[in-house]
This record gives C-alpha cells, sequence and structure tokens, in this order.
C-alpha cells in the first residue's frame, strides 16, 4: 500500500541527513518539504524564532503539543542543556513511530520523552508520571481548538510559574483567535506577537509568546 508522507520524509531524513547531526535533520526535512512535499514542521523561518526563544530561556522542564514527525522536537532537544530532557505529545500513533526514528536519527533520543495521547488527558498527568513541578516553556503546535482549553488546564493544574513562557505556533494561520484573545486580553499574562510566514509559503502566520505572569 501506498506510503504516507511522514514515512517519506523519514526515508528522505535517512537519505540525505548525516546520523547524529541535528542540524542535517532539520536541513533535510526543510529541504523535503520545500522541494518535494509540503508538510506542517513548524519550519526554518518560525523554527529561527523557536530557537532564539529557546536559547533566551534556556529551560530546565520543557513541554511540546504536537509532536508530528519530530522537527521542531530536533529543534529544541538540540540546544538543550546536559541532562535537561523535553516532554513531547502526540495524539497520533503513525505520527508517533516516524517521530521516534527521526528523534533517534538526530540522535537526541536521550533529551526526549514521547508520550502518546490527547494534551486534555496528559497534561493533568505530568505531575504524577513525570515528577513534573512546573514548566519553564512550553510550545504549543497540537490543535488550534485545543490551544485555549490546554493554556487554561495548565493554569488549573498549577504547572505554570512566574516566567513560564509559553510559544504558540500557526496564530494567523490556521489561527486560534480565542487563544490569543484570551492571552492578550488576561492581566495574568504578558503577550507578543512574532510575525513571520506558514512554513514553505508567503502565507502570513507568526508565534505568539505568553509570559505567566503569577
Ligand atoms: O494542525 C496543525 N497542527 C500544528 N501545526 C500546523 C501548522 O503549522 C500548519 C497547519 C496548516 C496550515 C495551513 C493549511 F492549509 C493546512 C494546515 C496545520 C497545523
Ligand atoms: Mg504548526
Amino acid at each position: 500500500t501506498r506510503s504516507t508522507r511522514p514515512q517519506r520524509m523519514l526515508k528522505a531524513v535517512q537519505k540525505n541527513a548525516t546520523k547524529g547531526n541535528p542540524k542535517s535533520v532539520i536541513s533535510a526535512i526543510d529541504y523535503f518539504c520545500k522541494h518535494s512535499e509540503w508538510a506542517m514542521n513548524v519550519g526554518d523561518e518560525k523554527g529561527s524564532i523557536l530557537d532564539s526563544v529557546v536559547t533566551e530561556v534556556n529551560p530546565s522542564t520543557v513541554l511540546e503539543l504536537g509532536t508530528y514527525c519530530g522537527y521542531s522536537t530536533v529543534r529544541i532537544a538540540r540546544l538543550l542543556s546536559p541532562g535537561t530532557k523535553l516532554i513531547t505529545l502526540e495524539f497520533n500513533p503513525a505520527n508517533a513511530a516516524v517521530a521516534k526514528q527521526i528523534i533517534a536519527y538526530a540522535g537526541l533520543q536521550d533529551k526526549v520523552i514521547l508520550v502518546e495521547g490527547s494534551s486534555g488527558d496528559l497534561i493533568p498527568q505530568m505531575k504524577e508520571r513525570f515528577g513534573i513541578t512546573t514548566f519553564d516553556f512550553i510550545f504549543l503546535d497540537h490543535w488550534k481548538d485545543r490551544y485555549l482549553p490546554d493554556i487554561k488546564l495548565f493554569e488549573e493544574c498549577g504547572l505554570l510559574r512566574k516566567g513560564s513562557v509559553l510559544l504558540a505556533d500557526n496564530v494567523i494561520c490556521p489561527g486560534t483567535p480565542e487563544y490569543l484573545e484570551y492571552v492578550r486580553k488576561s492581566p495574568r499574562y504578558e503577550s507578543k506577537y512574532f510575525p513571520a510566514h506558514l512554513e514553505y509559503t508567503k502565507v502570513e502566520d507568526g508565534l505568539e509568546k505568553s509570559v505567566f505572569l503569577g
């Protein structure tokens, strides 16, 4: 039967990237998406903004919502301090299976905890299952309709502390208007918009960085 796009992306990584070299894995995926098949990775333009925020925060506890094929997982994990791990949640088992292999190809498997399941179910389990007190950095990149309920879940579960940074992809395209209104209006967040474009296109999109004020 016909392969899937994530499976073809994995083949492109195995063919064109160097094992153990995260930068080459990132480049191979971007090349595949620019020249072969578009895919919903955060991409290199928004990815550079992601890199700069991760570097600035230098987080000890990291959560990613929406692994997909592991592109942003690799981008984040390659920047983490030794001994720091990131937890990434993926709803789709087939995507998780590809992501696991791409993360391993980059040599970052020891810095990543990949968990299959829905964010709504898993967020309340973070403390008990992974010994998390609060998250220093959260990357929201799963499903636009989950951004608002999930940020409220973070608050309810006491997973945010003064200075926790949330970075959200796709706030313009596909768009998360209710989430944007919430973080921009709430006195408990300091929000900033980073304009960019939808990955591998000229369509407007951007990242919203929101700092929890406690
Ligand atoms: O569903 C998505 N989850 C996470 N990231 C996404 C992302 O970066 C882009 C898109 C997307 C954007 C335009 C389009 F025509 C089709 C899909 C979806 C997701
Ligand atoms: Mg995205």
